[in-house]
């Protein structure tokens, strides 16, 4: 087999934050190179870079540019400040952007408190990458036998190395699966109306040498009445403190397809997607898109011109549909408030 987990969407190197551009995969590799935490914003908000934890390394290292631009101003707290704001609201609904951030504040008040420099701020977003691979290949290990050997999972959108520091959260899953010698048909949805699925997933496998088929989004439940699916493998953007996740916009249409045909659905996701501060689902802000992602195909007219449309790009999961929530620390098996609080305090 392929060497596995080649990829990497966000780089530091050269003293330049490196940005694998996502818009134009899988027929053109080509990365962005930014040294401006303002293009790093609009890295993220159009979606160059995308995947919860992808974005929040990605913040990381916006902080740090940020930094390395303001360091020598004397009201230079109050600049990164506001250029943490800025990349904070690039997209609404990854806990992942805020959280990094809240880890770079506690390096500049280090730095403000004379404990650390301004490198520190690079080294923090680094740690963030590595420990964000790390939470995954034991999310894999963790996972894996959730996907029985000669049997079929269906994942969603893209969950691998592209939309994470590296191996990826539910794509990690599969890869650990593989890994362990397991034989696994994969089925990815294409995911419409971004084609995380078509574009993002079906490459990163290739590059792993792991057999995929591409499915349309509303093959789902035939391919689960078929028998073809024995497990739904998904990742996440935001878990309220009750369990409810919000992930992909079609990630509930699963979960309810697949508990009616008493198939497992897990959500694989790092803690750093855990939001304890937000009681449920229902309190999660679901970004809406432009309706061009859905009336235009890759840039090219598809619906009449004027058409209207209403473009979600995520939906919430109720906790109750959730088989089980793999994390780098635990696996929560049918996520209640009080099983989800057990995860911080082991
Ligand atoms: C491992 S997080 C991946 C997560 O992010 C994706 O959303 P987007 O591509 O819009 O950033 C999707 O919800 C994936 O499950």
């Amino acid at each position: 087999m392929h060497e596995i987990d080649t990829v990497r969407a966000v780089r530091w190197q050269d003293d330049a934050l490196h940005l694998l551009d996502q818009r134009v995969l899988p027929h053109e590799v080509s990365y962005l190179v930014l040294q401006d935490f303002r293009a790093t914003a609009d890295a993220i908000r159009d979606m160059v870079v995308r995947g919860a934890p992808a974005i929040g390394i990605t913040a990381a290292y916006g902080m740090a540019l940020a930094a390395r631009e303001f360091g020598q101003h004397v009201d230079w707290r109050e600049r990164v400040q506001a250029a943490a704001d800025v990349l904070n609201a690039a997209r609404p609904t990854a806990v992942n952007l805020a959280w990094a951030i809240a880890r770079q504040n506690r390096i500049l008040d280090a730095i403000e408190n004379g404990e650390q420099s301004f490198a520190a701020l690079l080294a923090e977003a680094q740690r963030i990458a590595s420990e964000d691979v790390e939470a995954n290949r034991r999310m894999g290990q963790a996972g894996a036998r959730f996907i029985p050997a000669d049997s079929g999972v269906l994942t969603h959108c893209n969950t691998g190395s592209l939309a994470t520091g590296g191996y990826g959260t539910a794509l990690g899953i599969i890869r650990a699966a593989v890994e362990q010698g397991r034989k696994v048909q994969v089925y990815a949805d294409e995911t419409r109306p971004w084609w995380q699925g078509a574009r993002l997933t079906a490459w990163e496998l290739q590059q792993d040498g792991i057999p995929v088929n591409l499915v349309v989004d509303s093959a789902a439940a035939s391919l689960m009445a078929a028998g073809r699916i024995q497990s739904v493998v998904v990742g996440a953007d935001r878990i309220a403190a009750n369990g409810d996740t919000a992930n992909k916009i079609g990630t509930y249409g699963l979960a309810v397809l697949a508990r009616y045909h008493g198939i497992p659905f897990i959500v694989a996701a790092p803690t750093s997607t855990i939001d304890f501060a937000t009681p449920t689902g229902a309190d999660i802000h679901i970004e809406e898109r432009p309706a061009e992602e859905i009336t235009q195909v890759r840039g090219v007219q598809l619906a009449p011109l004027g058409t209207q449309a209403v473009n979600p790009a995520f939906d919430v999961t109720p906790a109750e549909l959730i088989t089980a929530i793999v994390t780098e620390r635990g696996v929560v098996e049918s996520p209640t408030a009080a099983r989800m609080q057990q995860l911080i305090e082991t």
